[in-house]
């Protein structure tokens, strides 16, 4: 991980380093588009042809059914269902009540106002499972939907080499109550929810988070099809802010968490310390001897940086700049300074909050907006699976009192039917 001084650091330089996922030549672009025409034109076909060239496995059916999803998930240890049941439940609290009815408002006499939340009716999660498979991304997606009330959720996620999902997906499938799986991976599960193919319904709304290629399929179906997405979720990063009071350890594993998702992950260490950094550092190398998944966090460390600032402030600002999916205080005082936090995906505050506590079991979402696009969206959260309809009625009171401004604006316009729908009922007596 190169290090730079916050100091030394020009306009320019600050907008080369908090740039990420660039695709230059377009390359992934090009790709991803001729993957969905040829899902759009070959429905389940291309399903099959794709999970054989990008996942290596022949398939001879494109969905897991109940009863093979019971069989797989047999093999799920007592102590793993007890923890996936904690993580249920604290997500599942935190989700809940994020419900909350709205007040009727009566903006002037006779004038009522209000919003009702509906569930969006199809809903597609896309769980990944390239590099990792993770069943945590599942509860996060699936607990929301439930909550919300969405009538068809349609599941996909990439095939395992023996043609199936894992234990852990099959069993929280279960849990939701979701009784089948489809098997399709990347921009082409992306695809099959945005157009549907003989197997797989086209869906109102796309979820989950994924790799470049998952990623870039959301973000172009979102403008060529009536099919929505929550957010562009790609490869997972976080932005560390440390002073001297952190602790290296906890500050270079928080920076390992994340770099072992994949190569192209960011883990960013802004430190208003040189020693703290240059100790945390020395724990990186130190902690990646014994990390299975070395070699990617390795790569994904390549791609990293260190900024040495000489305030919170200096640090805080940079942040702000970044935008990071996770922003991690390690800091004394992290209550003085969250004020000043405006673009981050998900906060992580004081020395004993790893950032893993979010990814599985506190309550919170972990799919949350990466590639500084935190600047505008949120994290999934219950709001994303509900449109909220607004309403209102006016009485005989009501459209007296409204009418004639809404008379002049109509004018105003020269939107003469406008004016006219309310002096009808105003003049009719
Ligand atoms: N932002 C978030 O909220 C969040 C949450 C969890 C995970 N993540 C990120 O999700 C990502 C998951 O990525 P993943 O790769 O492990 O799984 P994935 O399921 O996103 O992608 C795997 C699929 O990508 C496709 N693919 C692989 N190589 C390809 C190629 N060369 N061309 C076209 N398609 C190809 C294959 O179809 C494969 O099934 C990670 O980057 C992780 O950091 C983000
Ligand atoms: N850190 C990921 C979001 O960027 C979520 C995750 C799932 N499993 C482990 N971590
Ligand atoms: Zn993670």
């Amino acid at each position: 991980m190169e290090t730079f001084n916050y100091s030394d650091l020009s306009k320019a330089d600050i907008s080369r380093l908090v740039q990420r996922n660039v695709d230059p030549a377009n390359e992934i672009r090009d790709l991803v588009e001729d993957v969905i025409a040829h899902v759009k034109q070959n429905g389940d076909r291309a399903l099959y042809d794709y999970a054989y060239k990008f996942d290596k496995v022949e398939l001879t059916k494109l969905y897991l059914d109940k009863a093979e999803l019971t069989e797989i998930a047999a093999a799920v240890s007592a102590e793993q269902q007890e923890a996936l049941q904690i993580a249920y439940s604290n997500i599942y609290k935190f989700h809940k009540a994020q419900i909350r009815p709205e007040d009727k408002v009566e903006t002037m006499p006779g004038v009522t106002c209000w919003r009702e939340l509906r569930a969006i009716e199809k809903v597609g999660l896309y769980i990944p499972g390239g590099t990792a498979v993770l069943p945590s991304t599942f509860l996060m997606l699936g607990i929301p939907a439930r909550i919300a009330g969405c009538s068809e959720i349609i599941v996909c996620s990439p095939p395992q080499k023996n043609g199936k999902v894992n234990a852990f997906i099959a069993y929280v499938a279960l849990m939701l109550g979701i009784n089948k799986v489809y098997l399709a991976g990347g921009s082409q599960a992306i695809a099959a929810m945005a157009y549907g193919t003989e197997t797989i319904t086209k869906v109102d709304k796309i979820f989950g988070p994924g790799n470049q290629f998952v990623t870039k399929a959301k973000t172009i179906i979102q403008s060529t099809t009536t099919t929505a997405i929550d957010m562009p979720a790609g490869p997972s990063e976080v932005l560390v802010i440390a002073d001297r009071t952190a602790k290296p350890a906890y500050v270079a594993a928080d920076l390992l968490a994340q770099a072992e998702h994949g190569i192209d992950s960011q883990s960013i260490l802004v430190c208003t310390s040189e020693s703290i950094a240059q100790a945390t550092l020395a724990e990186v190398e130190r902690q990646l001897q014994i990390l299975p998944r070395a070699e990617i966090a390795r790569q994904a460390l390549d791609n990293s940086y260190v900024i040495v600032t000489q305030n919170l402030n200096e640090a805080m600002d940079f942040s702000n700049q970044y935008a990071p999916e996770h922003l991690i205080l390690a800091t004394e005082n992290w209550k003085e300074i969250t004020d000043k936090i405006i673009n981050a995906g998900s906060v992580f505050l004081g020395n004993l909050t790893p950032e893993s506590a979010g990814d599985y079991a506190s309550g919170t979402n972990h799919t949350l907006p990466t590639s500084s696009y935190a600047r505008a969206y949120s994290g999934v959260s219950v709001d994303s699976f509900v449109k909220k309809i607004t309403f209102q009625h006016l009485t005989e009171e009501g459209i007296q009192n409204i009418g004639p401004s809404v008379e002049i604006l109509a004018e105003m316009e020269g939107l003469h039917a406008h004016r006219n729908a309310v002096s009808v009922r105003m003049n009719d007596k």
